[in-house]
């Protein structure tokens, strides 16, 4: 499990360790774990450290602190460093003295040429976007550069994720003690490049983890196995209220979902029946028991009644897609025994909250949230990186197995049969969920092998998914 702390966490954790090491040990763990990045990067791009061209962007706080102390252990390895601050009135005093020391120089503007800018800007206590003298430092980043952000990029909140303006992408994000909230959740997680976590001793608190990233043994945990004494009803009956006349292949499609879920057998409840039988002729048609309702993909408007009916099946899981999520009523929802688990993407989750979409977009991490305390349900905000929230609060799962091939037409509908199924399984809302998310995602990469890929694909895909995670978890 790959977990993330908020930023008054790893603060409290910092001041827990700072009381008990000398002054500046922390700060020097940090910038040797840095140096050592920049240096594997050069030598990796260049042959070696000697010789090479290295720019400090630098902040007025502990960020641009870490980058100057950074710089000065690679200036004594033979790059010609360059620090630029934001605001020359306001430098980290020892690393200044410190990157002096090494040979490195101060510029009042960003040499036209690099082959590494470390931007040592803005780390956990930036505060909204990027004001104009930084953003004109990063529009000024050479290119060909290789960009390495110290602790976050700047101007990404390290909190949210959220990017408000002008921001840093970077190649490499070198973070110190923990991942950060941000560092995993979209807009700011597609800035970050690839993230290496710099261990300088912090240990927070297991019970303040904001977020987390599930990996391949923790699926493979939580995926159900049928044992000896199953048989399809211990298994769990998905039931899948899904399609319309317009829409046939949404029930088609969350019924592959469903069936690859691993549950016993599928009811199909809806006017496509001919459709998914002709597909897949093991699934039950028409209502009966089951353990887990999947209800909203490819309905179509008007069909409010038959979501009210799942929803009112208090002691059976349900899930919410699509159509199943309008005007859905807060209180009957809240009121239920059994699981709920809402899916929205970023529109249905706008229309849920009573927002405009971009705002979903922007704060994703804070919109899932705050859908699933609204509900009290768990709920799974699909896009570019899938969340998914607890219904009691807690930390929040992001998905780190998506694929942009993913957004493609039903690819949705799969996800959702295969919570569904899962959630028929006996998993709880939020484990359904991000399993789920965790082997569509893996799905898609598997179908798609860099080309593009389409639904039904992706359902297909599923058991070669199954079996990458399950071998992980032996
Ligand atoms: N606290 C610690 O124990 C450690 C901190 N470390 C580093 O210290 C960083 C945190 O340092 P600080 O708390 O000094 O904070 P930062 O260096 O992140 O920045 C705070 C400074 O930037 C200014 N600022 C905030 N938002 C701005 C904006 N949008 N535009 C322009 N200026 C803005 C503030 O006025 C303040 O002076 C971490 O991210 C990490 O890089 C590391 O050295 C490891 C140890
Ligand atoms: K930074």
């Amino acid at each position: 499990m790959r977990t993330a702390y908020s930023v008054e966490s790893v603060r409290a954790a910092e001041r827990e360790l700072m009381a008990r090491l000398p002054e500046g040990a922390l700060m020097a763990r940090a910038a040797a774990g840095l140096a050592a990045v920049c240096a594997e990067l050069l030598a990796r791009g260049r042959g070696r450290v000697y010789g090479s061209r290295v720019v400090l962007l630098v902040g007025p706080g502990d960020n641009g602190g870490d980058a100057l102390y950074a710089g000065a252990r690679l200036a004594r390895r033979g790059a010609g460093v360059t620090a630029v601050p934001m605001d020359p009135a306001r430098v980290h005093p020892g690393g200044l003295a410190a990157l002096r020391a090494a040979g490195g120089r101060v510029g009042a503007s960003v040499p036209e040429r690099a082959d590494l800018v470390v931007d040592g800007l803005l780390g956990i206590g930036g505060r909204g976007g990027l004001r104009p003298a930084a953003a004109a430092l990063v529009e000024r980043i050479p290119a060909g550069a290789t960009v390495v952000a110290v602790d976050l990029p700047s101007g990404v909140d390290a909190d949210t994720g959220e990017v408000a303006g002008p921001a840093v992408t970077a190649d490499v994000t070198v973070t110190f003690g923990a991942y950060k909230p941000g560092l995993l959740t979209d807009p700011g997680a597609s800035r970050v490049g690839a993230v290496r976590l710099v261990d300088i001793g912090l240990e927070p608190p297991e019970h303040a983890v904001a977020m987390e990233a599930l990996q391949h043994a923790d699926v493979a945990r939580l995926l159900p196995v049928p044992s000896a004494s199953s048989d399809k009803y211990r298994r769990g009956v998905v039931g899948v209220v899904a399609g319309s006349e317009q829409y046939p292949g949404a029930a088609v499609l969350a019924v592959a979902g469903a069936l690859r879920g691993g549950a016993g057998a599928v009811r199909y409840v809806g006017p496509a029946a001919e459709a998914v039988l002709a597909r897949f002729p093991e699934v039950l048609v028409g209502r009966g028991r089951v353990q887990s309702w999947v209800v909203g993909p490819g309905l179509g408007a008007g069909r409010a009644e038959e979501v009210g009916r799942a929803l009112a099946d208090a002691d059976v899981p349900v899930l919410l897609d699509a159509d199943g999520l309008r005007g859905l009523d807060g209180a009957v929802v809240r009121g239920r025994r059994a699981a709920t688990l809402l899916t929205p993407h970023a529109g249905e989750a706008a229309a849920l909250l009573g927002v405009a979409r971009e705002e979903v977009e922007a704060g994703r991490l804070g919109a899932v949230r705050e859908l699933a305390r609204r509900y009290g349900a768990a709920v799974l905000l699909k896009g570019s990186t899938t969340l998914v929230a607890p219904a009691g609060g807690g930390a929040v799962r992001v998905n780190p197995t998506g694929t942009s091939w993913l957004a493609t037409a039903g690819s949705g509908d799969v996800l959702s049969g295969l919570a569904g199924a899962l959630l028929a399984g006996g998993l709880p809302g939020v484990d359904a969920g991000s399993a789920a998310a965790y082997l569509h995602g893996l799905a898609g990469r598997f179908a798609a092998g860099g080309a593009p890929v389409v639904a039904q694909e992706v359902a297909a895909a599923l058991p070669e998914a199954w079996r990458s995670v399950r071998a992980a978890g032996q």
